[in-house]
Formats: structure tokens, sequence, C-alpha cells
């Protein structure tokens, strides 16, 4: 079995991506090293074996896969040789070229999870470059459904489309959760109770949305066809064109993740 490192392995998304593949056995404690800045790793205590440094060069020598967890700012401070190592980066915006150039590296693997990965619900597209083998790719895709679902592309542009849709993970639903929490307060719920009730709403719309074979779409059409109450408030909700401001966020989360970093 290959070992792998972590850059910024005791991070948000790196512990919600780690958890999953270590409880499956898709990677094991011995083989895994992360590396932190403050060298304190919380979240593995199940898994005495981990390795934890500070040293990302002591990482990478050891390692024959170094994942790169870092946010994006913090990549420019690394100064790292990765040719010869498979690298899978999931930092947003920095592109194959610029990982390439950076660190010397061919064998590359962009992927963008999202914070439902520590659930194992994460949607996570990833691209390989042509020289990645197809054993380390099969690695990759089975690393990835360990927290979700693992969809492979063709084309690492839509890296930056995704990122926007759905690397953002929970919290463009959040926000809509969010303003129904405040309208049922204002309408005299007890806040807990709202809470509870729009938590429950999202979970089973998110779970018959994923399950039905209807999409969306359809469902939408179903309600505006009853004619009852929600039809009255779906038709509110058009006229106010709602989805005019889901576009203008989606564009601008899109604009930031094509940015990105030009160089480091
Ligand atoms: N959090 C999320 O929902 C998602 C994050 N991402 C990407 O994942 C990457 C990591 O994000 P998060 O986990 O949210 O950030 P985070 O801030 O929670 O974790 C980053 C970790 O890197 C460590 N770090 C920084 N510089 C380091 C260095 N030189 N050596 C070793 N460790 C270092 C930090 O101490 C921190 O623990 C980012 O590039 C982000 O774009 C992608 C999709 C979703
Ligand atoms: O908001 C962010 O920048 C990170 C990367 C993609 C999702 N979350």
């Amino acid at each position: 079995m290959r070992t792998i490192g972590v850059i910024g392995g005791g991070g948000w998304l790196a512990g919600a991506l780690l958890r999953p593949a270590l409880a499956d056995g898709i990677i094991r404690p011995e083989r895994l090293i992360l590396s932190s800045r403050s060298g304190d790793m919380s979240g593995f205590d199940a898994w005495p074996r981990i390795r934890a440094t500070t040293d990302n060069a002591e990482l990478v020598a050891a390692s024959d896969i170094v994942m790169l967890c870092v946010r994006p700012n913090d990549l420019a401070e690394l100064s790292l040789d990765l040719s010869g190592k498979l690298v899978i980066s999931v930092v947003a915006g920095v592109t194959m070229d610029v990982l390439a150039r950076s660190f010397g590296a061919r064998r590359i693997v962009r992927a963008m999870p999202n914070a439902c990965a520590e659930q194992r619900l994460s949607f996570t597209p990833w691209f390989a470059t042509d020289s990645v083998s197809d054993d380390e790719a099969h690695f990759v895709f089975r690393f990835f459904s360990a927290s979700g679902r693992a969809h492979g592309i063709t084309e690492e542009a839509q890296l930056d489309y995704f990122t926007a849709l759905t690397g953002s993970g929970p919290a463009f639903p959040a926000l809509f959760a969010d303003a129904m929490i405040r309208h049922a307060i204002g309408a005299g719920i007890a806040p807990d109770t709202a809470v509870a009730a729009v938590r429950q709403l999202f979970m089973g719309a998110g779970v018959l949305m994923a399950q039905s074979e209807t999409t969306p779409a359809e469902l939408v059409d179903v309600f505006l066809d009853y004619q009852g109450t929600t039809a009255a408030g779906l038709t509110a909700m058009i006229e106010a064109d709602v989805g005019s401001a889901i576009f203008k966020g989606l564009s601008a989360a899109r604009r930031r993740a094509a940015k990105g970093l030009a160089a480091l």
C-alpha cells in the first residue's frame, strides 16, 4: 500500500475526507502522514498510528502520494519538489498548469469535494492528467468514493464551475434555510422549533430529491399544478425572481474560482 502525505492534514476538509477513507480501510493509519503549521491534530484519536509533522519536506520524502489541502494563499508559501509523486489537489482555483510549474509535478489529480464529505455525502468531481496511471486513478476514485459520490470529468475548466455549484456544499442551501427560519420566528414560532423544523425539512427534501425519479423542475410543476397553498408560495417566489438571485450568486462564485492563482 502507498504512503500518503496530506499537507494541511489538520484542516477542515482534510479531516472530512480522511476519516471516512480511514474507517473504510481505503488508507491505513500507519501509511498516513499529516502536516500542519502547529503539529496539533485533532479528530484522529481513533487512529493513533497516524504520523504528524510540521515539516513538509519530511512528509514529501516519506510519501508516494501528496495531497494538497491548504488554502489557496497558503500554497504560495510552499516550496517543494513533487516530481515523481502522485499529487492530489483539492485547492480551489489552482490549475494543473500552476501545480506543474510550481512543484514540478506531472502526475496530478485535481478534485473538488465539499464539506458534506464528513457525512459521506460530498459530490466530488475530479480530473487527472494523462500521466496518471489506471491504478492510481482507481485509488483516487475509491478514496473520494468513501466520502461521497466521486465523478470523473474530462475538462479541467469544469472544476471551476463545480467549485461554485457543489464545492460550496451546504452554504447556499443554508442561506435559503436561514431565510425560512427567520420568517418562521417572525411569524411567532419559537426559535428552537423553527430551527428543528427547517433542519428536518431540508433533510427530507434532500433525501426525496436524491432518491425520487422526479427532477426538481418536475417537483415544482407538481406543486404548481396542485394549485394549493404551496403553489401560492412558489408563484410569489418565482415572481420575485428568486432564480435570478441564485444565478447571480453562482456566477460570482464561479468568477472567483476561475480567477484563481495565476502563479504562486
Ligand atoms: N472547506 C471546504 O468546504 C472546501 C475546501 N476546499 C479547499 O480545500 C483546501 C483546504 O480548505 P479547508 O480545509 O477548508 O481549510 P482549513 O483552513 O480548515 O485547513 C487548512 C489547513 O492547512 C494548514 N496549513 C496552512 N499552511 C500550511 C503549511 N505551510 N504546511 C502545513 N499545513 C499548513 C492550516 O494550519 C490548516 O490547518 C482549500 O484550498 C479549499 O479551497 C475545497 C472544497 C470545499
Ligand atoms: O469557499 C471556498 O473557497 C471553499 C473552496 C470551495 C468551497 N469552499
